[in-house]
């Protein structure tokens, strides 16, 4: 998502950890800073009790000749201020680094082997560049606030430990397995068994209605950031076209990561969030956004697994409401009434100006092409396609006043008798 919007998260009430001094066991690089930093959750020692080694420590451990956990050479951050490593070095005294695992709009994720809690983690090394790092203790903050109120089977990510390495934020994970778009991509964009689409569901929904009961709102809610939790899968022909073979996940346990956007409830939230594919009506519009965007976000996603493509693929803001109107009927008027001044030019009075503002006839056409809400289900869902509609259209409510919570969508009929996770 946007990182303008990061710069402007409202979190003055949210008690930021102050900038920590740079990380102990780098003192063979720079001997006379030295604090180590790190800040365990959940029960582990640490890092911050260990405190920086003396000299004397130092040069005995040398004489020991620990060079299996030295420092790799100081090099400088590549121009985007990414961290530069080699696969097999160490990542700190504790950590060495395996692969990358991914890349996100603020730094990158490392698969790495921890060597005190003896498991691989996934670690995010964040962008070495000011307003990345304060992006990130708010990440922090809020996945310490996630951690200290769910067991480790929760259904976010689970923080196990923070340091500051080089003047790079580093967090480190819980090791998850791919994403749900990496199924989806992997499958041809073919859409995944309703069973599953159902457990999926239902679990996001928990994890939001957690998040939602502790005041936090994701904001960046995609297929990409959520991820299965185990790393095995299963192969199985299409139900559609059996001779296709798809890849699934051998458990349907997910997780959801990225609290990079997160923010605390608050009534004057107007800035721009979401990636464009699952940005609700209300945040283009400039209505002012809270939890019902993630619950939005949640519809888009849900109709996403159900027919193996995003719903509404759009670069533009009025190409994206009139897409919302093609496939969910009209804005409503008191919507359009108070749209901010940035919005106001996509009406023509009290109705969408459509096509006439459209930008091209490739666009008009992509609009026209799309299916009722309805008839989109139904052409991808055999059973429970009835209950799933009417799900959506709850979820998919444009007064967000009106849409369905995270609870109430749980206790909705579609998923009625499968409250287990699928193994
Ligand atoms: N705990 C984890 N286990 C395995 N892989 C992970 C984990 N966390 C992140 N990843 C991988 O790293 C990628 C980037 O992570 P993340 O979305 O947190 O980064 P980001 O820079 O905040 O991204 P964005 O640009 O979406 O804000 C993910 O899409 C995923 O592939």
């Amino acid at each position: 998502m946007e990182l303008e919007c990061l710069t402007e998260l409202p979190h003055a009430h949210v008690d930021r950890p102050r900038k920590r001094a740079r990380l102990g066991w780098d003192v063979s690089i720079a001997p006379t800073i030295g604090v180590l930093c790190g800040q365990e959750v959940g029960g582990v020692t640490s890092l911050a009790s260990v405190g920086a080694p003396s000299d004397h420590t130092y040069y005995t451990m040398h004489a020991k000749g620990v060079a299996r956990i030295a420092s790799p050479p100081w090099r400088e951050d590549d121009k985007d201020g990414h961290y530069m490593f080699g696969l097999g070095e160490n990542l700190t005294s504790r950590y060495k680094i395996y692969s990358k695992m991914g890349e996100g709009t603020f730094g990158q994720v490392l698969e790495c082997w921890d060597r005190e809690s003896k498991e691989m983690v996934a670690i995010k090394i964040v962008r070495g560049i000011k307003k990345y790092w304060d992006a990130a203790l708010i990440e922090i903050d809020v996945l310490q606030q996630l951690a200290k109120h769910q067991a480790s089977s929760g259904l976010c990510v689970q923080i196990r430990n923070w340091f500051d390495y080089r003047n790079h934020i580093c967090i480190v994970f819980e090791k998850l397995g791919p994403s749900l778009y990496d199924f989806l991509r992997k499958n041809g964009y073919r859409p995944f068994p309703i069973d599953l689409v159902r457990e999926i569901g239902r679990q996001l929904l928990e994890s939001v209605a957690f998040m939602h009961d502790l005041r936090l709102i994701h904001t960046d809610l995609k297929p990409e950031n959520i991820l299965v939790v185990s790393q095995e899968h299963v192969n199985v022909s299409d139900h559609k076209f059996p001779s296709h073979n798809m890849r699934l996940p051998k458990s349907s346990a997910v997780k959801v990561i990225d609290f990079g956007s997160t923010t605390y409830d608050s009534r004057d939230h107007n800035y721009i969030v979401s990636t464009r594919h699952y940005r609700a009506p209300e945040v283009i519009l400039g209505l002012g956004w809270s939890y019902p965007c993630d619950v939005w976000s949640l519809g888009c996603i849900l109709v996403e697994l159900c027919s193996g493509e995003a719903l509404f693929q759009t670069h533009e803001n009025l190409e994206h409401l009139a897409m919302m109107e093609r496939v969910l009927g009209p804005i409503p008027r008191h919507m359009m009434k108070r749209a901010d001044r940035h919005a106001e030019k996509y009406f023509r009075r009290t109705r969408l100006n459509w096509p006439e503002g459209a930008s091209s006839r490739e666009s008009i056409n992509a609009v026209h092409k799309m299916l009722r809400l309805q008839n989109l289900v139904m052409k991808h869902v055999d059973r429970s396609a009835g209950d799933l509609i009417d799900l959506l259209q709850g979820m998919f409510k444009y007064e967000p006043a009106e849409r369905l919570t995270a609870h109430e969508a749980l206790r909705h009929p579609f998923f009625r008798n499968n409250n287990r996770r699928m193994e």
